[in-house]
């Protein structure tokens, strides 16, 4: 393959490409739910983000040597089919992790708020302790927060400290699931949640999925939660994508059009480690570091203190899950425009940056509350 005059297709929504791609060759955007073959008989290169299905029939007979998907999950991508034909393959693994967490956490804080209980005398269950659940884990546990772990893979490589499924579903008082979809393989997520197991779940638990949808039954989520309306859900994720169960959404506290990964800087990181796997695999250097691109993601949001703030507040300051899930139910009112409204609020997602973006000025936090917006991703200097 060309080092430069590479052509290069790319889905629209990919934020950075110019910047980051530009001085590598021509580049043309098309929506990422309608690229097909016959987009791709002069590419080399193949961008895409997660709604684009990438297999034989969309890369047979064209001379596409690299595939990126500039997203953490692969489930949209035929990885063997690509092995077996030699074509460069990188996804960006760990890119939106942090938006995913923070995305957990100002939704909890919701809840908790509304509810009045603190995070701290719940018991939080993680199913997929990896890039997400990890940092989940991690910015709960700084927090105090009680954690039940499950993760099979994890424990079937030795590693401690997980329980089953079964467990954390009788044990926890919020369960956030952060597995990958799969099919197939010793453990598959596909439908993790079903009809056999959803009434192990705790009377008055929390249920937030942001891996994806279907790694719950949404029909079977649906017919239980007629019955278990005490169980709080919280989804970010859909069965079938961008179809939504208007039945299902109008159950649910919070309901998102799957943007929980969609901070700026998470989006721009997974085009930037595309870039770098790419050049890596051509031998060419990398010019352009992250943090260029970071810095004209534009203005760092400000919080201004006050004093008498608490970490709801200033974790709200910065992503507040209401406007989203607003525009998402209005989303759903005419049915057969809701799947294109689904892809437009994606499309259009705001800018939102990631907590370790933020600058608190004025008021200066109590040593509690510096701890805890500390635990959570803020910076603190
Ligand atoms: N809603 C959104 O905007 C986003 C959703 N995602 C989804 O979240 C998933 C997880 O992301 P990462 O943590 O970065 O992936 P990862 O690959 O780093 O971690 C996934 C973890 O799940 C575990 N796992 C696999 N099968 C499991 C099962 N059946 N039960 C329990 N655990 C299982 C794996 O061992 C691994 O530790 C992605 O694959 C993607 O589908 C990721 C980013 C944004
Ligand atoms: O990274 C992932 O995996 C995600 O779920 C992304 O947030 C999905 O974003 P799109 O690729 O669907 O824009």
């Amino acid at each position: 393959m060309k080092s430069t005059g590479l052509n290069i297709v790319a889905d629209e929504n990919i934020p950075a490409l110019e910047r980051l791609f530009g001085h590598l060759g021509e580049i043309r955007k098309l929506p990422g739910r309608t690229i097909q073959n016959s987009d791709l008989q002069h590419a080399d290169l193949l961008l895409v983000r997660s709604v684009t299905r990438v297999d034989q029939t969309l890369l047979e007979d064209t001379p596409v040597r690299f595939v990126g998907t500039a997203t953490i999950g692969t489930d949209h991508i035929d990885t063997d089919w690509l092995k077996r034909n030699n074509i460069g393959f990188s996804s960006a693994p760990g890119c939106n992790a942090d938006a995913v967490a923070e995305y957990v956490i100002s939704n909890l804080l919701l809840v908790a708020g509304e509810n009045d209980f603190r995070l701290t005398d719940k018991v939080v269950g993680i199913v997929g302790v990896g890039n997400v659940g990890r940092r989940l884990q991690q910015r709960l546990a700084k927090l105090g927060v009680k954690l039940l772990l499950n993760d099979p893979p994890r424990a079937d490589a030795g590693e401690k400290g997980f329980v089953a499924l079964s467990q954390l579903l009788q044990q926890a008082d919020i369960i956030c699931l952060h597995t990958p979809l799969t099919k197939s393989g010793s453990h598959p997520s596909f439908h993790l949640l079903n009809e056999d197991n959803l009434d192990l779940i705790k009377p008055g638990a929390i249920l937030l999925n942001a891996g994806r949808g279907p790694v719950i039954d949404n029909k079977a989520l649906l017919d239980w939660h007629c019955k278990r309306n005490d169980v709080t859900l919280l989804l970010d994720v859909w069965e079938a994508e961008p179809v939504v169960d208007a039945h299902l959404a109008q159950r649910v506290r919070i309901g998102t059009p799957h943007i929980a990964g969609y901070s700026l800087d998470g989006k721009i990181r997974g085009t930037w480690m595309l870039y770098r796997a790419f050049c890596l695999q051509q031998n060419i250097v990398p010019q352009i570091e992250l943090s260029d691109c970071l810095a004209e993601a534009g203005p760092e949001p400000e919080v201004q203190l006050q004093g008498g703030e608490t970490l709801t507040d200033i974790v709200h300051a910065i992503y507040q899950p209401e406007a989203d899930f607003k525009h998402f139910m209005d989303s759903l009112v005419d049915a057969e425009s809701q799947p294109l409204a689904f892809d437009l609020l994606r499309k259009n997602y705001p800018v939102r940056r990631e907590f370790v973006a933020a600058k608190l000025s004025g008021a200066k936090p109590s040593a509690e509350l510096a701890e805890q917006l500390s635990a959570v991703g803020f910076c603190l200097d």
